[in-house]
């Protein structure tokens, strides 16, 4: 689940292990090119940590916010998520 706190959402992810983590992380990064909206994120290993919020709105969470999230769950799905 997205929680919403601090004006961002915030979901964290667990792969198998960093190359899964890492697809993940590259197709997540299409889906933000192609939508002009980008993720703050951490990854060690097989965690990968994200926070979306929209900086042109004044860092506050907006629908891009929640269309990026849609987007990145399904693309965990995928990943057997
Ligand atoms: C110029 C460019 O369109 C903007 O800076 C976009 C790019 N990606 C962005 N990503 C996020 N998360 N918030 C924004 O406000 C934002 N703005």
């Amino acid at each position: 689940m997205w929680q919403e706190e601090d004006n961002s959402l915030k979901k964290s992810f667990t792969f198998k292990d960093f190359k899964e983590a890492f697809v993940f992380m590259s197709e997540v990064a299409e889906a933000a090119e192609h939508l002009n909206h980008h993720p703050w994120w951490s990854n060690v290993y097989n965690k990968v940590n994200i926070e979306l919020t929209t900086h042109d709105a004044g860092n506050t969470v907006t629908e891009k916010d929640w269309e990026l999230a849609k987007q990145i769950d399904e693309i965990a799905k995928t990943l057997g998520q």
